[in-house]
Parts: C-alpha cells; structure tokens; sequence
C-alpha cells in the first residue's frame, strides 16, 4: 500500500547566512579550536590539522577518507555518497557530527602510536566545570533537599536534571547563559507516572554532558534506583565539547565524594554500590557517537528502548536526533513527530538550535514576541513525552 504519511520538511542546513546553524560553523568553531589550541600543548602538526579541519569546514570540500575509529563501515557508507561536497552544502546535524569526529582524528585521539592517543581533548575544559563554583552550588542545594519530602524532592530533581543541560560546554563556548525563563512544555508528571507505573524493565537515561549536567543527571538516577533498575548511557569517546564519557562518570563520581555535604557524599556511595550490583547499569553504544537519528536505531538498542520503561533523552542534540533536525513547524505536535520510537521516551532539553516541536501556537505567539531568540538562547526548556 502506498504510504500517505506527508514528506517531513526539509533538513536544516548551514549554509543560510544569519542562521544559528551557519554561526556553528563560522562563530563557534574557530573559538572552540583556539581554545583547544590554547588548553594543549599540541605539536606543530596537531595544530596545524587543527587549522585546516577549521578552514576545510568554512570553505572547502569534504575528502573522501574515512577518519579512523570505530564505525568504519558505516563512515565509509556515508563518504562515498558526501565526498567532493562543499560543507556548506551538508546538513546541520550530519555536518556538525562528522566535525566532531575529524576533531578526534586532528587530535590524534585514535593512533595508538601517538601519545595523544585516548587524550580527551575537551578534559580540561570539564574538569574545570567540575571543580568551579557553580557545581559547589548545585550541590548545596542538591543537600538542602534532603529536607524536602518525596514529591518535591523529585520535582527538584527532575528540574535540575533539565537545567542542567543549560551547562553545556559547547553552547558556552561563544554564548553566556541569561539566567532560566521558564519550561515552555513541562510533562513532568508522565515523567514521574511511567516511572511508577506498572511495566517491567529498566529505566534509561541517555545522558548527554559531563559536569553540572551529570551531577544533577545522577542525583536524578539516584532517586529513579529507588523504583527500579535503571541504566545510564554514555558517549563511547569524547564527542561534542562536554558529551559524558565512562572516564567522566568515574572523575564525577570523586568529584561527589570530596564534597564537603554528607548527603552528597552519601549519593557517591550510594551509586557506587549501584554500579558494583548492577542496579544502576552504564552502558555505551557506537551509535551514540553518529549523525543518525534516533528513527533509524540499531536493532540491539531499539529491542533495550522497547523494554525499558522509560527512556529519558538528554539535551539538545539527542533533541535534535529524537525529532529529527528537520524545519518543523513548531506546532507539529511532538507525539506525532516521535510516533515511530519503539518505546516511551522523554526529552528533557534547554533550548539551544532552532528545531522545536509540540509547542502550542498561542504559546509560541507569546514566545516569539516576548523573546525572539527564546529556541537558541538556553533560557528555556521543555519536558516533553511521549506514551
Ligand atoms: O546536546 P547539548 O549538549 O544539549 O547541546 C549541543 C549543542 O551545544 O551543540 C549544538 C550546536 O553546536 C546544538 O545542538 C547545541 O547548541
């Protein structure tokens, strides 16, 4: 039978002058490769690739090689079918994926001859979150909870979970956050009803950045072990700026044991011994390192999403894998858009690139006039599910 369903809108693309995902390219990256130039000690010939990736990227053609490391198959699938392209022709998510992982072959982070071979190339910039003062903050208050009772308890942590992603490092690499206006679509409360509800399996959290954003993401699979199992998945290697790797779990994890709070210190121990039982299962996946979007997951993580749950997707990009970096039109509801997951999901995401969906129009009136760059700025966020 023929299929009915109507096209989806066009890919978004970073060719638009003036759009957010053009300024990636031509606003972001040059600082972010200064920066790594600046908080390495890189030898001539890393830095020297450093520069030609970022010219490349601005001006020039994609190569047909495929960069070394894992998923070779599936890159050489790809660049047998984008090769002799000019960047600018490629689209935003795609684009933005195979920088990041020339980044990692400029750096030399898959030879095993070279000795920045396995250098997290953005471990400074999370360590430094990690020991800054906005994370001694966060777990304050992440003590002063422990007074509240179980409801508000978790509505805070859930909360935190969400803002936490405010704290990206990429986003901050050229944009000063302006504080939280406010959750434009909060399904909080299905959030917490899936959680509780009847179905079997794990619950599974798709983390997304290290530092403030992990922090509040274990507090919140703290809370969840207490209805069940519960895994965290991470980024197999380094992969946008602040993307949680096992090394970042394990480096947050110390981070929450020499926190002077007891109850913060408790949380460590507590997740600690998740992990030894395997209450609390991490876990990491190829794909989660890929420009694919979550419509064409592999089979082994398509079976584990539809037993599991629940599964909580983090942050802007998996957003944007989730809905598909697509024009949508804001109001398209998000139920329609994720239909095809294999499971229940929930997104929890500040808002940092143009996509948004599930939006209702008068709200997005109020938006639009209130705060015209309210989907880029990170000064707003959505819960959103689907079930
Ligand atoms: O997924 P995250 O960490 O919430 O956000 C990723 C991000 O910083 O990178 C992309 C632009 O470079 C956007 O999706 C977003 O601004």
């Amino acid at each position: 039978m023929a299929d009915l369903r109507p096209e989806p809108p066009p890919r978004i693309g970073i060719d638009r002058p003036g759009s957010f995902s053009r300024s990636c390219f031509h606003e972001r990256h040059p600082v972010l490769i200064a920066n790594l130039i600046a908080d390495h000690p890189y030898p001539p010939r890393i830095r020297a690739r450093l520069e030609a990736l970022l010219a490349e990227s601005l001006d020039g053609t994609v190569p047909p090689e495929v960069p070394p490391g894992p998923n070779q198959a599936f890159w050489a699938a790809e660049l047998a079918a984008c090769a002799g392209r000019p960047w600018s022709a490629l689209p935003y998510l795609w684009a933005e994926s195979y920088f990041y992982r020339r980044l990692l072959d400029a750096t030399e982070y898959f030879d095993t001859e070279s000795p920045w071979c396995g250098v997290d190339l953005f471990a400074p910039q999370k360590h430094a979150q990690l020991a800054g003062p906005e994370i001694r903050a966060d777990l304050d208050a992440y003590a002063a909870l422990s007074e509240r009772d179980r409801t508000e308890r978790r509505q805070a942590l859930l909360h935190a979970s969400l803002w936490g992603n405010q704290a990206d490092l990429g986003f901050r690499t050229t944009t000063d956050i302006a504080g939280r206006s406010g959750v434009v679509v909060d399904d909080g409360a299905a959030v917490w009803d899936l959680v509780d509800g009847p179905g079997g399996g794990p619950v599974i959290v798709v983390a997304d950045n290290a530092g403030r954003e992990l922090t509040a993401d274990l507090a919140l699979v703290d809370a969840l072990l207490e209805t069940g199992v519960v895994e965290l998945h991470l980024k197999p290697h380094p992969y946008f700026v602040s993307d949680a790797t096992g090394n970042d779990l394990l480096a947050t994890l110390d981070a929450l044991d020499a926190d002077p709070n007891k109850p913060v210190q408790a949380l460590a121990q507590r997740l600690r011994e998740a992990i030894r039982d395997e209450s609390l299962r991490v876990r990491t996946h190829g794909f989660y390192a890929l420009p694919s979007t979550y419509r064409h997951l592999p089979p082994g993580l398509a079976r584990d999403y539809g037993a599991a749950r629940l599964v909580i997707v983090k942050g802007d990009l998996n957003y944007r894998r989730l809905v598909g970096d697509r024009e949508w039109d804001p109001a398209t509801p998000f139920g329609d858009v994720v239909a095809y997951f294999p499971g229940d999901v929930a997104a929890l995401r500040t808002a940092k690139s143009d996509l948004a969906v599930g939006i209702p129009p008068a709200r997005l009136t109020e938006l639009d006039n209130a705060s015209p760059d309210w989907r880029i700025s990170g000064t707003h966020a959505m819960i959103q599910v689907l079930h």
